[in-house]
């Protein structure tokens, strides 16, 4: 399906945000409240394909709530979700990873008393991939063909990560969605996890990265979406944010 096939609805976030036929994901006056709270207003977001997209902001911005509105972990108090040409809304979370969305949260997420491989097999399972090809494949993508045996529980945190990303990409993903990916993560780990996003990008994919490390965000990200009290304050190239003042004033000055 094609963003062409995109019906009638969801053409003002389209609009709104300026993108066209290459828009990958679009929520269109997106909302949430929590009682008298509003953790994410009337966003109009988009995630152009090919692209790798930050989403920063304070604490409290709203930015898990929005991806937990993209995932199906929560559902939205007014406003759509489209992804590849499909109206998300009403599906559940596995049928949104069946659309071709998928989401590594903050913490790794994997089977510790099993291996490297076996970790791999799991979401394949769901998949009629060719499993051999797949896995020697995602094995050298990861840079964890030396570990293809080794239990995950011995995997350093920077590994379980890149497992889990690999993991995902056992299910040849469109879009991945990484929450916090290098949080906790030594200097080293994390030029591991960005040379990784920098070589899948290279190979096509596209990334939306929820992210405080803004040393990580300048490594990874040529397009940054700010948000602050559930809206969207400022969007556009990492430059162009990090010398905008008020994005200063409310975020960078005490994370830059
Ligand atoms: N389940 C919930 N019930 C009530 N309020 C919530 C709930 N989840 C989030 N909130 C509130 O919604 C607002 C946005 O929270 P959210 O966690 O999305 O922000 P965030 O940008 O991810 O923050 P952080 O960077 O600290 O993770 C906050 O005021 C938060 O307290």
């Amino acid at each position: 399906m094609t963003t062409q096939d995109i019906n009638v609805k969801q053409q003002p976030a389209v609009a709104a945000t300026g993108s066209d036929t290459d828009t990958l994901l679009a929520t269109d006056q997106l909302t949430k409240k929590f009682g008298g709270l509003t953790a994410v207003d009337s966003v109009d977001f988009s995630v152009t394909e090919g692209e790798i997209r930050c989403l920063i902001g304070p604490n409290g911005a709203g930015k898990s709530t929005l991806l937990e509105l993209i995932t199906g972990q929560l559902s939205p108090t007014e406003g759509d979700i489209y992804f590849d040409g499909t109206d998300l809304t009403g599906l559940d979370t596995h049928e949104r990873i069946d659309t071709g969305l998928s989401v590594k949260f903050q913490s790794p997420h994997v089977y510790e008393n099993l291996s490297v491989t076996e970790n791999l097999r799991v979401p394949l399972q769901r998949t009629d991939r060719d499993t051999e090809r797949v896995l020697a494949e995602t094995l050298e993508r990861t840079a964890l063909s030396g570990d293809a045996d080794t239990q995950a529980s011995e995997l350093s945190h920077g590994e379980k990560q890149r497992l889990e990303i690999g993991m995902a990409l056992t299910l040849d993903p469109k879009l991945m969605l990484l929450d916090e990916p290098v949080a906790g993560m030594s200097i080293d780990e994390t030029d591991d996890v960005a040379a990784l996003i920098r070589s899948l990008h290279d190979d096509g994919m596209t990334f939306l990265v929820v992210e405080h490390d803004m040393e990580f965000v300048r490594r990874i990200s040529e397009q940054v979406t700010v948000l602050n009290q559930g809206s969207i304050l400022r969007q556009g190239p990492i430059e162009e944010i990090e010398s905008d003042e008020e994005v200063r004033r409310i975020y960078l000055g005490e994370n830059a």
